[in-house]
């Protein structure tokens, strides 16, 4: 939340960016960038940031030809990680600026205690003045438990610090109309209020090896942060003083509007922490009373499911059309609700075998995703 123009504000920090399109670290960069950070703090903002370029540095550490495999990028990156850090503490020592390494991965959001301990310490880091510098941790994140890519990374970051700005620094201005490596007269879309799939199919994966996930990943990222409340921007990482200039709305850039009723207390952890690991399909009475009515989810209007969770597991609510609606913890495994598909809940001891609640995803373990100004509960 604004508090009196003093922003907390996460930076994102892309390889493209750190490299200047190189194989390795660009250390000149590095120093402006830090110039631009310390420039914010002496305005009274807050800054995070997720700092990218760990395989980078790695490569440039062992300077052999080392390949692109998920192996040899882990290995790089349990390399470059120190390297990086060292290179941070060194250029904000200059301002006697203290930094703080974070490395986290999925496991460390997905339950909802080590959520809240990410969060605490995020909140501590800041309370003395110190400068967090994140990242996934790489070198031990398996394909269960990274996040994958740090644009998604940054957004749940700036969810657990309740950041008032997402700031996305790459080689781009922005989100282009196509990807403008292979199209010069893609245009450079300034504004989005709602991220829809007309906008994801303009959105391209990484024109590079060094790069992860392209505009495709920063609009998962936007999409997850402007429903938490978090303005997004998109800018060039190596414009001059690009970070003061996106403050004063003056650089070249795409903002993505943070929605009007956000997703507020412990669902936006729903919409950061868990994985999904199963779907709902469900008939239209069953999402309109949960998209325009305030109801939970009832076996009633559930049509099919596809998947396997267990109780407690975060899966994704459909309509048959196939659109995206809603997530939330489900009461029921995949084969007890399975068992219960269609029914009302007074037959539910006799199909089951025990007692259930009635609700198969309750009202307050649910999120909307398929309204861009939902009326959710700020709770
Ligand atoms: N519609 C688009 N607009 C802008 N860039 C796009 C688009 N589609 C794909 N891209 C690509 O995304 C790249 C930036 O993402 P990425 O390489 O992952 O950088 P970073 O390391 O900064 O995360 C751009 O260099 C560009 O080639
Ligand atoms: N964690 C990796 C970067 C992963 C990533 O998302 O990279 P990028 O798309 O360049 O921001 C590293 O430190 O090299």
């Amino acid at each position: 939340m604004t508090k009196n123009n003093k922003q907390t504000i996460v930076i994102k920090l892309g390889t493209s960016v750190l490299t200047a399109g190189s194989q390795t670290l660009n250390k000149p960069r590095l120093v402006e960038l830090v110039r631009q950070c310390v420039t914010l703090r002496q305005a009274g903002h807050q800054v995070i940031v997720v700092s990218s370029g760990a395989v980078a540095a790695g490569r440039g550490v062992l300077q052999q030809q080392i390949g692109h495999s998920l192996a040899e990028k882990q290995m790089l990156a349990a390399i470059g990680q120190g390297q990086l850090i060292h290179l941070w503490q060194s250029l904000f020592s200059i301002y006697d600026i203290t930094v703080a390494q974070m490395l986290l991965t999925r496991a460390d959001l997905e339950h909802r205690e080590r959520y809240l301990t990410a969060r605490d310490m995020l909140t501590k880091l800041l309370e003395h003045h110190v400068v967090p510098i994140i990242n996934e941790n790489d070198a031990v994140a398996t394909s269960e438990i990274k996040v994958g890519d740090n644009d998604n990374l940054s957004a749940y970051v700036a969810i657990l610090a309740n950041a008032d700005k997402l700031v996305l620094l790459t080689d781009q201005h922005g989100l282009f109309t196509a990807d403008p490596r292979a199209n010069p007269d893609a245009q450079l879309i300034e504004q989005v209020t709602h991220i829809n799939d007309e906008l994801r199919a303009l959105a391209g994966g990484s024109g590079t090896q060094l790069g992860t996930g392209g505009m495709a990943t920063k609009l998962q990222a936007a999409d997850i942060a402007q429903r938490a409340g978090v303005d997004v921007v998109i800018a060039k990482g190596s414009e001059y003083d690009i970070l003061p200039q996106v403050l004063t709305q003056t650089a070249p850039s795409t903002t993505f509007l943070k929605f009007d009723a956000p997703v507020g207390g412990r669902k936006r952890w729903l919409l950061s922490g868990p994985k999904s690991t199963g779907k709902i399909i469900c008939d239209n009475g069953a999402i309109n009373a949960v998209c325009n009515q305030g109801a939970s989810l009832l076996a009633k209007g559930i049509v099919s499911i596809e998947g396997q969770f267990k109780r407690g597991e975060l899966v994704q609510v459909f309509c048959q059309q196939g659109t995206l609606q809603a997530q939330g913890l489900t009461s029921l495994s995949n084969q007890e609700l399975g068992l219960v598909i269609g029914r009302h809940s007074s037959e539910f001891a006799q199909c089951l075998g025990f007692e259930s609640a009635e609700e198969i995803i309750h009202r307050d373990n649910l999120v909307l995703l398929n309204q861009h100004s939902q009326q959710e509960v700020l709770n």
